[in-house]
């Protein structure tokens, strides 16, 4: 940046990409790191798992983004207003943000991989533990960040709901661009099932803080290849920069070593 002519931000090109985040951001390479592979082998059936409850107040929905790594919406967090509670949740946790990951093409884009398969992306819906004073000091503690993740999976019948956040899509085209977003319930574009994963692990972007407890719903909700399409229309750069394309913004799965992926289903 102007700042600092050294700083060169961390990214999903090969010279500032996942292999190079570890050089800025050690943490990187920890034992405790996401995504990872799910694998119904390794997958611990947890019958003592709750479900998971997510109470949104639509009025708390404020902007979408596009940051250049990704299109994101924000929500009011000043207070209890839109949480997520019960699952493997200690007790409730306030929604901040969500955001997307996708690929180059339909075949890849998600972040975590269940037995083996990729979908063409990764929805990510962020809450933080408000035992903790704001989101920054929550980052900093192993229960302090909860992660909603619902794949998207591309078919011929998509989810109506999904139609609002993609027409949007044409205000916010380039980097640093950011529209009004007010009324919006995310939990309309759940799948019917909350049958989910578990496992804790860490922000799948720099800094790439171990903070994380990953609630991950097994059903899919379908897009169409289209509105993939109309995802990877986002630029990475901005409207005075060249026009490359946002996408491929997924980590690559990391090693799992001595963690246990439990399972709220059988
Ligand atoms: N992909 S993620 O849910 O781990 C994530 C959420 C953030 F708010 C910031 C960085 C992140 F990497
Ligand atoms: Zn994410």
């Amino acid at each position: 940046t102007m700042i600092n002519p050294n700083y060169y931000p961390w990214g999903y090109d090969s010279d500032n990409g996942p292999d190079q985040w570890h050089k800025n951001y050690p943490i990187a390479k920890g034992r405790h790191q996401s995504p990872i592979e799910i694998n119904n082998k390794e997958v611990h059936y947890d019958r003592s798992l709750l479900p998971w409850f997510a109470s949104y107040d639509p009025g708390a929905a404020k902007t979408i983004l596009n940051n250049g790594k990704t299109c994101r919406i924000v929500f009011d967090d000043s207070f209890d207003r839109s949480v997520l509670r019960g699952g493997p949740l200690p007790g409730v946790y306030r929604l901040r943000q969500l955001h997307f990951h996708w690929g180059s093409s339909d075949d890849h884009g998600s972040e975590h991989v269940v037995n083996g398969v990729r979908y063409a992306g990764e929805l990510h819906l962020l809450h933080w533990n408000p035992k903790y004073s704001n989101y920054l000091d929550a980052v900093r503690r192993t229960d302090g960040i909860a992660v909603l993740a619902i794949f998207l999976q591309v078919g011929k019948t998509p989810k109506p709901e999904m139609k609002r956040i993609l027409e949007e899509i044409n205000a916010i085209k380039t980097k640093g661009k950011e529209a009004p977003f007010p009324n919006f319930d995310p939990s309309i574009l759940f799948p019917k099932s909350h049958d989910y994963w578990t496992y804790h692990g860490s922000f799948t972007t720099p800094p790439c803080e171990e903070c994380i407890t990953w609630i991950i719903l097994r059903e899919p909700i379908i897009v169409s290849s289209d509105q993939m399409a109309k995802l990877r229309s986002l630029s990475k750069n901005a409207e005075n920069e060249p026009d490359l394309p946002l996408v491929d913004n997924w980590r690559p799965t990391q090693p799992r070593y001595f963690r246990m992926v439990s399972a709220s289903f059988l």
